[in-house]
């Protein structure tokens, strides 16, 4: 196996905090995989990413991307990577083909080169009618678009996306996602930071899930789903004023093949949702669930049959709803 990106005890303080963003992280990321780093706002991802695309300086521990050593040889591990920040940073006073011609000059590509590149890029990326346009004309999907363009023009061999498709309507959505698969088919390794769950579930081959700049977990969204004590799951939402919660859990998770009882609303909110992980087959258990609630007289306003997905995966971890 070869690593592409490895990271040994990493640590990332920012100055004047109290704690640490990055925390003794560790993971290797192999070529040519889509590696998910997913955890909710804060996590330490973005950070991550920072320092190993140079942009943060780590206060310890180890990044090494595509064999070099970040904070050793920064100059040649940009020339190894690529990174998609969150927020747009395209050069406003350039048009789109501009900016990508700009960004190959950047990277020594040779001038015959650059057009023609710039050319296919604007293509793959569906965004030749808008090679003219200004950035501040093009829309957030089409921006999007044009940055991954942009990562792609010095043959990254390994690409970064922050948050991919965090603000894109459905359809631009689905256009990025089906270009990661494509990047994937080219052998090309991509690391995408993403608190969302679907996008994560669908797009990785491995994923690492963090939280408060730590490693939970890291293996491959099949194995981490299967991984849950139970493989269906039943969501029950109650009116649940003046029950005790945990009351109801308890109650709950006594019911033969309940494995296990999760709360995923927040507190204070007007309805109780409890996700239960069940064993057996879930559609078996709504009878004896809706009984023993009715036995307490726990108004019911909605019992739904689900199968567990990565979301569970997180809520097992740290007992609580990611978004
Ligand atoms: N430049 C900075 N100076 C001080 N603290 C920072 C800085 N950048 C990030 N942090 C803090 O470090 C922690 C990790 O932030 P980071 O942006 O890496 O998380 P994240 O998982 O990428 O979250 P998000 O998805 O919200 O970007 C947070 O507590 C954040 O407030």
């Amino acid at each position: 196996m070869t690593v592409a990106v490895e990271v040994h005890e990493l640590v990332k303080r920012y100055p004047k905090s109290r704690s640490n963003a990055v925390d003794g992280l560790s993971f290797q990321v192999r070529a040519g995989e889509v590696f998910g780093l997913l955890g909710p706002n804060g996590a330490g991802k973005t950070t991550t990413v920072g320092i190993l695309t140079t942009r943060v300086e780590p206060t310890g521990g180890k990044a090494v991307v595509a064999g070099v050593d970040v904070a050793a040889d920064p100059v040649a591990a940009r020339r190894k990577v690529a990174v998609v920040p969150q927020r747009v940073n395209l050069d406003r006073s350039l048009n789109s083909r501009q900016n990508l011609i700009w960004h190959a000059t950047y990277h020594g590509v040779a001038r015959a080169e650059r057009r023609r590149l710039a050319d296919e890029l604007l293509e793959r990326m569906g965004l030749t009618d808008k090679a003219k346009a200004r950035v501040d004309d093009l829309s957030g999907g089409q921006a999007q678009r044009l940055m991954i363009a942009r990562a792609l023009i010095h043959k990254p061999e390994v690409l970064f996306l922050d948050e991919p498709s965090t603000g894109l309507d459905p359809q631009a959505r689905l256009f990025v996602h089906d270009r990661i698969d494509d990047l994937r088919s080219e052998g090309v390794t991509v690391v995408l930071t993403t608190h969302d769950m679907d996008e994560a579930e669908k797009l990785s081959d491995r994923v690492g899930v963090v939280d408060h700049g730590r490693l939970l977990t890291l293996d491959t969204p099949d194995a981490l789903i299967r991984s849950l004590p139970g493989s269906g799951t039943v969501d029950a939402t109650l009116r649940a004023d003046g029950y005790e919660p945990d009351k109801i859990s308890g109650l709950l998770s006594e019911i033969r093949g309940v494995e296990q009882v999760e709360r995923i609303s927040p507190d204070g909110a007007d309805e109780l949702r409890l996700r239960l992980y069940v064993a057996s087959e879930p559609a078996g258990l709504l009878g004896p669930i809706a009984q023993a609630l009715h036995e307490q007289r726990i108004p019911v306003n909605d019992l739904s049959l689900g199968s567990a997905t990565l979301e569970d995966v997180f809520i097992d971890l740290t007992g609580r709803e990611l978004r």
